[in-house]
């Protein structure tokens, strides 16, 4: 079985970096982890105010827009660095919030899929054929959890 999310009104929806389940990285709270990706394409880049604008961005629909601005430049290593910042986010989210992190545990080692029908590097695309890093971490995050976890019961 493979379980397929990606709106976070549907089932496992709380998989979706969309999910309202907020994080804290080097003192800072970002709402989701979209805003925290988001922010981090603009690094370094001369107006950062844009950091502090996708922050604060209402929804995490709003700073995905903000992020994926065309009219914006994104750091020059950005594709480089791009899954590190996300895992860092998503494995950040996980541990943080343990109901969520139940629900992760609880697909044991079911494949997980981001069924979106748009993107092919995140998610599957629209024919199932994409490269689903998301769903990946997720099952690493997984993994790295399940591992800390009987680390800790075995100390
Ligand atoms: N879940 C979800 C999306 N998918 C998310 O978009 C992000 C990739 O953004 P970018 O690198 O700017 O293309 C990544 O977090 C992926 O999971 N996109 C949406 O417009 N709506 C949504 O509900």
């Amino acid at each position: 079985m493979t379980i397929y999310f990606y709106k976070v009104d549907e089932p496992y929806g709380c998989f979706s970096n969309f999910s309202p389940h907020g994080i804290r990285r080097k003192g800072l709270h970002w709402p989701t982890v979209e805003h925290y990706y988001q922010a981090h394409k603009f690094i370094g880049v001369e107006d950062e105010s844009i950091i502090t604008q996708i922050r604060n961005a209402p929804t995490p629909d709003e700073a995905a827009k903000l992020g994926r601005d065309p009219s914006r430049t994104v750091r020059s290593n950005w594709d480089w660095v791009k899954l590190g910042i996300m895992r860092e986010a998503v494995l950040t989210k996980f541990l943080t919030h343990l109901d969520i992190q139940a629900i992760l545990l609880g697909t044991e080692d079911l494949t997980i899929v981001e069924d979106s029908p748009t993107d092919y590097f995140w998610g599957c695309g629209e024919d199932r054929t994409g490269q689903n890093h998301l769903g990946q971490m997720l099952m690493s995050v997984r993994e790295e959890i399940r591992g800390r976890l009987q680390e800790k019961e075995s100390s």
